[in-house]
């Protein structure tokens, strides 16, 4: 795994390592050796399939659980020695809320800023930013639990800040959302981020590790399967290719001999050829296509995506996309 680096040349220190991490209840493993390096500053999602252990990591690195082996160091502080250094370091919010439903977001917060022994000034100063922050002014005083799952999030991850914590872990952060909510939730990861916050996600949502994560590790069977940036994940799995359509059986007919190494679909009159979608790889099609005299009514590139690469990796614990599980080559828009 290459070091990030910074601006200055300098690799950018870990907000979270760990080398080794196991954990199994019973007998059963759910981290077999689980290794992580975390650049501060930088968002990083743990995906995998439901029950694969992103929860259990969560909550070794937060010190809400004991790992049974290996190591890990958070902020600097290590899990096992330290684990009050931890603490005092990070927020940590998701399937384990905080918020407590009986009393308002306001009193929540307050309640917060006490633990985090903030003078009562200081509290309500901080509370009144974050409930504006977080667009909970208007339903500061109405009890938690009349607030949407939206705003219960937002006040969940408002909670959190209370304490300024430099990394946050959020325990799939935007799952049972609508749309709208969901994109408010990134908007507030991204200022996060932004303020110098290192995030560690966990989702079972590709297109939010897509958008959000500098780096992806795929979790399964206990392991890291792959990790890497979106982009280096998507290239691990081919799938990419080219679509040509036509509707002219002659034209379709002369394309196929012009291009050679195609799967050809006589009935929709279409031609699927494997490409990385490169300007390069397009252009020399066209070429050919051109040098034949033939042109496609239709042409579509299509990339390998998150879930082409989750469900290549993770293919033996999703036995309902066996489409994808079993030709890992062959891509999603072709099997929807
Ligand atoms: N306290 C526990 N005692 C026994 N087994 C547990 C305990 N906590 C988790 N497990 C088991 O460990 C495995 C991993 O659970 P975990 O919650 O970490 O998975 P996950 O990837 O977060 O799943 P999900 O996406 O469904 O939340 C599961 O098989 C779960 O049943």
């Amino acid at each position: 795994m290459p070091t990030p680096m910074r601006g200055d040349g300098h690799p950018s220190p870990a907000a979270i390592s760990a080398v080794g991490l196991r954990k199994s209840y019973g007998d059963k493993t759910v981290l077999d050796g689980i290794d992580l390096r975390i650049p501060a500053g930088s968002v990083f999602a743990l995906l995998g399939p439901n029950g694969a252990g992103k929860t259990t990591a969560v909550q070794i690195l937060s010190t809400l659980s004991t790992a049974d082996g290996g190591q890990a160091q958070v902020a600097g502080h290590d899990i096992a020695t330290s684990p009050g250094g931890v603490r005092a370091a990070i927020g940590v919010t998701g399937q384990f809320s905080a918020v407590d439903g009986l009393i308002t977001g306001e009193e929540n917060m307050l309640l917060m800023a006490d633990l985090h022994h903030l003078s009562k000034r200081s509290g309500r100063r901080v509370t009144a930013e974050l409930l504006e922050r977080f667009d909970l002014v208007d339903a500061a005083r109405k009890p938690a639990q009349s607030y949407s799952g939206g705003m219960k999030r937002r006040l969940d991850i408002a909670m959190t800040l209370v304490g300024n914590p430099r990394i946050i872990f959020l325990d799939e952060p935007t799952t049972g959302l609508d749309p709208r909510s969901r994109h408010t939730m990134w908007q507030i990861i991204r200022e996060l981020v932004s303020d110098g916050v290192t995030v560690f996600l966990t989702t079972q949502y590709l297109d939010e590790a897509d958008e959000l994560a500098d780096r992806i590790a795929v979790l399964n069977d206990g392991r890291i399967a792959a990790e890497g940036t979106a982009e280096e994940l998507k290239r691990l799995i081919p799938g990419g290719h080219i679509r040509l359509r036509f509707t002219d059986p002659s034209a379709y007919r002369s394309a196929a001999v012009a291009l050679r190494e195609t799967t050809r679909d006589d009935e929709a009159l279409a031609l699927r050829i494997p490409s990385d979608g490169s300007q390069r790889e397009l252009r020399s099609l066209l070429d050919r296509l051109d040098s034949a005299g033939v042109e496609a009514d239709e042409l579509t590139v299509h990339t390998s995506d998150l879930d082409d690469v989750f469900f290549a990796l993770t293919a033996s614990t999703v036995p309902s996309r066996p489409a994808q599980s079993t030709q890992p080559t062959q891509s999603k828009e072709d099997v929807r």
